[in-house]
């Protein structure tokens, strides 16, 4: 994840990325149970302190009843304290731009169908594309994406699922147009501004990783 060039928030994105990944592990439990920090590092593969130390940068988000001595953390006040401390406590619009293979794919991720993320739309530049319908939602011209941002709900997230050639021409449009966070498929790093984020996903890059890693462990 990164910004612009600066940091706006002293918390680090591992710490962010950590609470992502206690949701998934609060998620298979019932909402009235009671789980620990060193039960939660046991399923996670961490330590105890270091989830303590995660949640201690929220503590004020959590309120009262917050971890009982010798019970733990409830389920159900972690949970809801980290989706607020996320922001999926509430609904977040979301645009796709490119309706190619990948747009059409993620349009079609059960995900996107939680109260959480709701896509108002997706855009593409190919004629032959714009009118037909994707997984309920119709394929808009890329030109008329301004008049969409200027008159439609609040977006919240593009996703650019573009060609390389053109990613950076749209994250500038959509910048430009007010939108404050990118999720970017398309295999370059893309600059923004310093009060905009934006998460690169170069699937490439990180099986260039996993490459390393598996020489590694054989
Ligand atoms: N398909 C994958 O599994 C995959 C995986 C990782 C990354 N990516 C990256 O994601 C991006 C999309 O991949 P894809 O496989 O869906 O490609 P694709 O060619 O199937 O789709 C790209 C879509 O973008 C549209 N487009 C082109 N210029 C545009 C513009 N200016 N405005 C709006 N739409 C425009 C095209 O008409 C097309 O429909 C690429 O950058 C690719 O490298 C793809």
């Amino acid at each position: 994840m990164s910004q612009g060039n600066g940091t706006k928030d002293k918390i680090s994105p591992r710490v962010i990325e950590r609470l992502t990944k206690y949701l998934r592990c609060l998620e298979s439990m019932s909402p009235d149970d009671y789980i620990s920090s060193e039960e939660m590092a046991e399923r996670m593969g961490l330590t105890a302190a270091q989830i303590r130390k995660d949640l201690s940068n929220f503590i004020s988000e959590f309120g009262e009843g917050f971890g009982v001595r010798g019970k733990g953390y409830q389920v159900r006040i972690l949970y809801s304290g980290i989706e607020r401390i996320l922001g999926v406590h509430k609904t977040n619009n979301i645009i796709i731009i490119g309706a190619g293979r990948l747009g059409s794919a993620l349009l079609s991720e059960p995900e996107f169908t939680k109260e959480s993320f709701n896509v108002i739309g997706i855009f593409d530049s190919a004629e032959h594309k714009v009118g037909r319908e994707m997984s309920g939602l119709k394929i808009r011209n890329i030109s008329e994406l301004d008049y969409f941002l200027e008159t439609k709900d609040r977006v919240d997230i593009a996703i650019l699922t573009v060609p390389k050639a053109v990613a950076q021409e749209m994250a500038d449009k959509l910048v430009s147009a007010g939108v404050k966070s990118l999720l970017n498929f398309a295999p370059l790093k893309i600059k923004v501004p310093e009060n905009v984020v934006v998460a690169n996903i170069d699937l490439y890059a990180k099986l260039q990783e996993l490459n390393y890693w598996k020489e590694k462990v054989l």
